[in-house]
């Protein structure tokens, strides 16, 4: 097992990486703990709520089961309603922990489920998809969606724990493994070029989930996510450099009106537009654009965007939480490893729109 730690200001914690951590899930829950609560999806809960239970049993606490309807979806208020109702007929204490198992929809929703009940209780994190391992179960960003934008309704509330079990993530349909892999690349792209270059020359066996190299990448990710909220918490600066991808590729999610395409899916073309749109304004070489589009295209993700229509990606844009004063601000990178924050003229933005349009591969 590895262990990444996690400091903020809004808790300090363990990251945990290995083979089998589901069976050792009880080693993260607090002896004053009154009762536990698994949440998880109908898709996840066949595979591992019995793994689960099976090992929070030995913490001798009460407990029960939530099941959440599967899909990004369903990151709304009315599946986050179901949550609360569950605690509250089973008369939960603000000394309960609420355990997300499942992948990124059930962490995030989980997560500010915990931020709200009786205004905070503890939550731990059993993220079963390669994407919940490398980003969303890490630093805190906790919410749901709204029908005008992505994760517009949220808190910034750190989870007790990350318990990361790699053998879950071998009945990941490929599409998912694909979408975990665009935000592993990330990391690279925006904080360590070196490990750009190791994913690139990994390709085969970060897809076959081969079990030493994916263990290698989901430790890195954490170690890079860790570092980025450990300096910057509730992104008042660095911590931006998180979103490269995500203005567009928001916009995508949106605009189709979820679940259509993957995050993870839309972030790696998204990635590809805001290399693209840092090539006119940062000064990225055109290799370094290609590289990227070529990796995003080897892990599996479409490289080409959907067309919403110019005139509605920027107003979905607009909405983007980086946005001020109308103004929408991108992550760009100069070079890669390196990343910058700062809004660009909307005639390149068009630009870049027109250009990426445009299959290159
Ligand atoms: N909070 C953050 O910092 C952060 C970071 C990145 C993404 N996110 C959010 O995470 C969400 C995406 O997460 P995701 O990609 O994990 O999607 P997801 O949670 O929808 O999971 C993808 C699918 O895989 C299934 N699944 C989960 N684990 C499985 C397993 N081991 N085997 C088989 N199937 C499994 C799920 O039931 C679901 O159908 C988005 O809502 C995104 O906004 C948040
Ligand atoms: O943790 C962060 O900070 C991130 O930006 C990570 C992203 O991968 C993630 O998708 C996040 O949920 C996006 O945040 P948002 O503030 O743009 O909704
Ligand atoms: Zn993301």
């Amino acid at each position: 097992m590895t262990t990444v730690q996690v400091n903020t200001p809004g808790g300090r914690y363990p990251i945990h990486i290995g083979a089998g951590r589901l069976h050792k899930l009880h080693e993260s829950v607090p002896d004053n703990v009154t009762a536990i609560a698994i949440v998880t999806n109908p898709t996840v809960g066949s595979l591992y709520l019995k793994a689960a239970r099976e090992s929070l049993v030995h913490t001798g606490k009460h407990i029960i089961e939530i099941t959440l309807p599967d899909g990004e979806a369903h990151k709304n208020w009315e599946t986050l309603q179901t949550i609360f109702d569950a605690l509250l007929e089973n008369r939960f204490d603000r000394k309960c922990l609420l355990v997300a198992l499942g992948g990124g929809v059930i962490g995030d929703m989980v997560g500010f489920a915990a931020a709200c009940y009786m205004r905070g209780v503890r939550f731990l994190q059993v993220p079963t998809t390669l994407l919940a391992q490398v980003d969303s179960s890490v630093g805190g960003k906790t919410g749901i969606n709204h029908p005008l934008g992505k994760n517009m309704i949220g808190a910034f509330y750190q989870p007790i724990a990350v318990e990361i079990d790699t053998n879950v993530l071998h009945t990941l349909p490929e599409r998912e493994v694909a979408a975990g892999l665009a935000e592993v690349i990330k990391y690279g792209l925006i904080i360590d070029a070196e490990f750009f270059n190791w994913c690139e020359a990994r390709v085969s066996a970060l897809k076959a989930l081969d079990e030493e190299t994916i263990s290698y990448a989901i430790q890195r990710s954490c170690e890079c996510k860790a570092y980025v909220v450990g300096e910057d918490e509730r992104e008042s600066g660095l911590r931006a450099i998180l979103n490269f991808g995500h203005t567009f590729g928001h916009a995508i999610e949106a605009g189709l009106g979820y679940g259509d395409w993957l995050h993870g899916e839309a972030v790696g073309c998204g990635m590809i537009q805001a290399a693209t749109l840092s090539a006119h304004t940062v000064g990225l070489g055109s290799a370094s654009v290609e590289r990227i589009r070529n990796l995003v295209h080897a892990i599996g993700c479409p490289v080409k965007p959907p067309n919403l229509g110019t005139e509605r990606w920027i107003e979905l844009m607009q909405v983007d939480k980086k946005a001020e004063g109308g103004q929408i601000r991108f992550v760009l990178l100069p070079e890669i490893g390196k990343a910058v924050v700062q809004a660009a003229p909307l005639n390149v933005v068009r630009d870049v729109l027109h250009k990426t349009a445009v299959p290159a591969l």
